[in-house]
């Protein structure tokens, strides 16, 4: 029988795990408050018996992941940090400070299938799915660094969460746990390129997340340009999950727009997108674009950017411009990564 990752394990797992070898159940709830504190080794469970302790080394382990390289910002005190997995694979995460509190923003896979033409995340195609563990032990691993408490998450780091469908499912449930990292639902944000399928399961399961969906596009001509997965789902497929989404969740949807120079900032784009977003419960965030040494992408200027948010906003749909952290130490996402592995 394969080992279980215990960090990857809801309570009601770990408690069937230690029922299976003739234990009582609340030990279930003990062992995972132990590895959710980031505990590493049995031996350190002072409140687990040794019998069951040598159980576990026979039917478990725990992710630990490690960090390889950190970067701080000198503007705003924002961290880059290089993870490394335990099969040696490398990926990123970031931990940002707002007045609202502390946000970590985690990848949910090594590298991306997507193929967006302006992401370093994709460069390298996908490596594999990370487990929930692997995610839960990123957040552990920038509190513990930072030393003050976790309350935001966005899954914006590499990797596309829908296409790790049901291991970041898991992982939404045991990071919501009161006896772990008790982060709520609604301080996590997940955000897809637009996996339809995928919208209309997560809309089912009526978690209270935010939903952010990277649409960088006003038309299907431009966004297949630009995203691979547009020539699967169109954007009429696309807004129709999202409001399949809003008419089981009814939370507010952010769509993401990064701007690039001459392909989608232009008057037209910004008419095309308020037309799009008509009638919806949503929200843009304007991004100007993260230049990636592997594309052509240039960033639209910053007047183009207001430009485009008024006319937006003319049309009734709110729109704010997002504001650069850590500019300093500015690698788009997937760039600390790809500029590591090149150098090493
Ligand atoms: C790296 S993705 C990960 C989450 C998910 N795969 C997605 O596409 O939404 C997070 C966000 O970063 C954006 N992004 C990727 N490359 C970028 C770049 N060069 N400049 C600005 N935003 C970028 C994506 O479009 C997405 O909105
Ligand atoms: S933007 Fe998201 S979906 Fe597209 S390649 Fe990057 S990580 Fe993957």
């Amino acid at each position: 029988m394969a080992k279980e990752d215990l960090l990857s394990l809801t309570i009601e797992e770990i408690e069937a795990i230690v029922e299976k070898v003739g234990e009582k159940k609340y030990r279930g709830k003990q062992i995972f408050q132990w590895v959710q504190k980031g505990i590493k080794d049995f031996e350190s469970m002072t409140n687990i018996s040794n019998t069951l302790k040598q159980a576990l080394h026979e039917y478990s382990f725990i992710t630990n992941v490690e960090i390889e390289k950190k970067v701080i910002s000198q503007i705003d005190g924002t961290r880059k940090y290089l993870f490394l997995l335990e099969d040696g694979n490398i990926i990123e995460g970031v931990l940002m400070q707002y007045k609202h509190g502390v946000t970590a923003c985690i990848s949910c896979q090594v590298g991306c299938q997507m193929g967006c033409s302006f992401c370093a995340s994709t460069v390298g195609g996908l490596v594999r799915n990370l487990r929930a563990g692997e995610m839960i032990d990123q957040i552990l691993l920038m509190q513990q660094d930072f030393g003050e408490r976790i309350s935001n998450i966005v899954i914006m780091g590499s990797g596309e969460p829908l296409h790790n469908y049901s291991e970041v499912i898991n992982f939404l449930k045991i990071v919501n746990n009161e006896n772990g990292l008790n982060i709520g639902n609604r301080h996590i944000t997940l955000s897809t390129c637009g996996l339809v399928p995928e919208i209309k399961k997560l809309a089912e399961l009526q978690i209270p997340i935010n939903l952010a969906i990277s649409l960088h596009a006003p038309s299907d001509e431009i966004r297949q340009k630009m995203m691979p997965i547009a020539k699967k789902y169109s954007l009429t497929d696309l807004i129709n999950a999202c409001a399949y989404y809003l008419k089981k969740n009814n939370r507010r949807i952010t769509f993401e727009y990064a701007l690039v120079k001459d392909i989608n900032d232009k008057e037209i784009h910004a008419q095309q997108l308020s037309q799009l977003l008509k009638g919806l419960l949503c929200h843009v965030n304007l991004i100007p674009i993260n230049m990636v040494d592997e594309t052509q992408y240039k960033k639209s200027t910053q007047e183009k950017i207001k430009r485009f948010q008024s006319v937006l906003m003319k049309q009734g749909i709110e729109a704010t411009i997002r504001r650069e952290m850590g500019a300093d130490i500015d690698a788009a996402c997937g760039q600390l990564r790809n500029n590591y592995i090149n150098n090493t």
